[in-house]
């Protein structure tokens, strides 16, 4: 373990590259940040292997670590399909007994400055809490739902052809490779899903005993279709539970991905279905997943909205170039970047359904807005028109906000798998 960064407070140094020998003090800060007590575990673990210590600093007050943040060289789907360098923001923390003094401020300076020379267009991250990241201009670009469904009372109707696929259960490790394939192939067809980076098919199996809230360790179901390939997956654990009136176990989903809807079907029976359980529960998945149209009774389903990918475009031009436009658009657009003025400005741009341009003008503009506005809606989750309602996009050519909404939308909703 490293040096007690908790019990030191006086002057910082300005942030700089992490070593790979400081790891362990630098992730100490971040797990007390947390409010957790540093000791060895298999997420530590996973995680030291996934940091990328080059792309990674640290605040440093004398030889204790007060500041962490990292960021990953993800790639991520946008819409139509292709897949753009984002860097994965992550692990940022101050030391409790260094907060409220800009410590985190220098921090995403300098991260923001590396992001742009390493010529990634999109920043993207987590937040712990969403007051956070705004003031730096990332903005909420995709949502997930989260449910308790109550499977005494829900009924799931399946589309034809679902009892035609096969299941069986397996061990998560062994199946893992099938798993990544199915993954793999369902990445470019939702914008906010990352590409797998080497390593991280590991994260779908940590399963700390601490993590698991009194459930079993993960299970594992793979479907099949006639060919035998492996087209999904489920996994998820039980939690057991003997009331008065019998079993009423919970279902605790981990995740699911299917390659098509009978598929997806299948799997989301077999979790309704299970003996000796009452309830399934949901969390992180996307807002326009299948089973919300298929069940009897959305509200016993108990659905909630929460925030989940918050998005920066880094170079405004090359982000709005990198993903194509679902109507054809031409805008200018005014933006508004304090923290990252070489965004700030008039952009024209061109694009539709095969291609898009986006360059410097100095023509007028059409719609004005800040990068965190552009942010959000830059991956077709929030439409513009709905920023607009809410007086955050102004607009200045009338007829422009409807035209670069309907381009901005997608018709897939935008979903991040898994945090990081
Ligand atoms: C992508 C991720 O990893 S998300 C994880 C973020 N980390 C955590 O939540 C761990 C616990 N919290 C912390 O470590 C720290 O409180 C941090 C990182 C959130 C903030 O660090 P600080 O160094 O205190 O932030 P800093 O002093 O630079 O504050 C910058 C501004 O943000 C505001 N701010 C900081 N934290 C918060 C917060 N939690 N909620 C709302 N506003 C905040 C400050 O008030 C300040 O506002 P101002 O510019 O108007 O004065």
């Amino acid at each position: 373990m490293g040096t007690d960064s908790a019990a030191v407070s006086g002057p910082t140094t300005g942030p700089r590259a992490l070593q790979r020998d400081e790891w362990d003090n630098w992730y100490d800060t971040l797990v007390r940040a947390f409010g957790g007590v540093p000791e060895p575990d298999e997420e530590r673990e996973l995680f030291n292997s996934l940091t990328e210590v080059d792309r990674s600093i640290g605040v440093w007050d004398g030889g204790a670590c007060v500041g962490t943040a990292g960021a990953f060289s993800f790639r991520m789907t946008v819409p139509g399909g292709a897949e753009v360098p984002a860097a994965g923001v992550t692990m940022v923390s101050v030391a409790a007994t260094h907060r409220r003094r800009g410590v985190l401020t220098s921090m995403m300076r300098r991260q923001l400055d590396d992001v742009r020379s390493w010529g990634e267009p999109l920043a993207v991250l987590t937040a712990s809490e969403p007051a956070i990241y705004g003031r730096f201009g990332y903005g909420a670009a995709t949502f997930q739902v989260n449910a308790e469904i109550d499977t005494t009372r829900v009924r799931l109707s399946v589309p034809e052809g679902t009892d035609g696929v096969r299941l069986r259960y397996a061990v998560p490790a062994e199946v893992l490779d099938a798993c990544e394939e199915v993954y793999a192939r369902s990445v470019p067809g939702r914008p906010g899903m990352l590409a797998r980076r080497p390593g991280w098919e590991q994260l779908g199996l940590l399963d700390p005993e601490s993590g698991r809230d009194g459930a079993s360790p993960l299970q594992c179901v793979v479907a099949s279709r006639d060919d035998g390939r492996v087209t999904g997956y489920a996994r998820f654990r039980i939690r057991p539970a003997w009331g008065p009136q019998g079993a009423d176990g919970t279902v605790l989903l981990a995740d699911l991905e299917a390659l098509d809807p009978v598929t997806r079907a299948a799997l989301w029976r077999f979790l309704f279905d299970l003996d000796l359980t009452t309830s399934v529960v949901a969390r992180g998945r996307p807002v326009d997943e299948a089973w919300q149209y298929q069940v009897s009774d959305i509200r016993r389903c108990r659905p909630y909205l929460r925030d989940a990918l918050y998005l920066r475009p880094v170079e405004v031009g090359a982000a709005l170039e990198a993903r194509t436009y679902q109507a054809p658009v031409d805008v200018v657009f005014e933006v508004e970047d304090a923290f990252c003025p070489w965004n700030a400005g008039r952009w024209r741009l061109s694009g539709d359904a095969k291609g898009a341009s986006c360059a410097r003008t100095t023509d007028a503009a059409d719609l004005a807005l800040s990068v965190r506005e552009l942010g959000a809606a830059y991956l077709g989750g929030v439409p513009l028109t709905a920023l607009a309602a809410a007086g955050r996009v102004r607009e200045l050519r009338p007829g422009a906000l409807a035209e670069a909404s309907a381009a901005f939308v997608s018709d897939v909703a935008p979903w991040l798998p898994h945090s990081f």
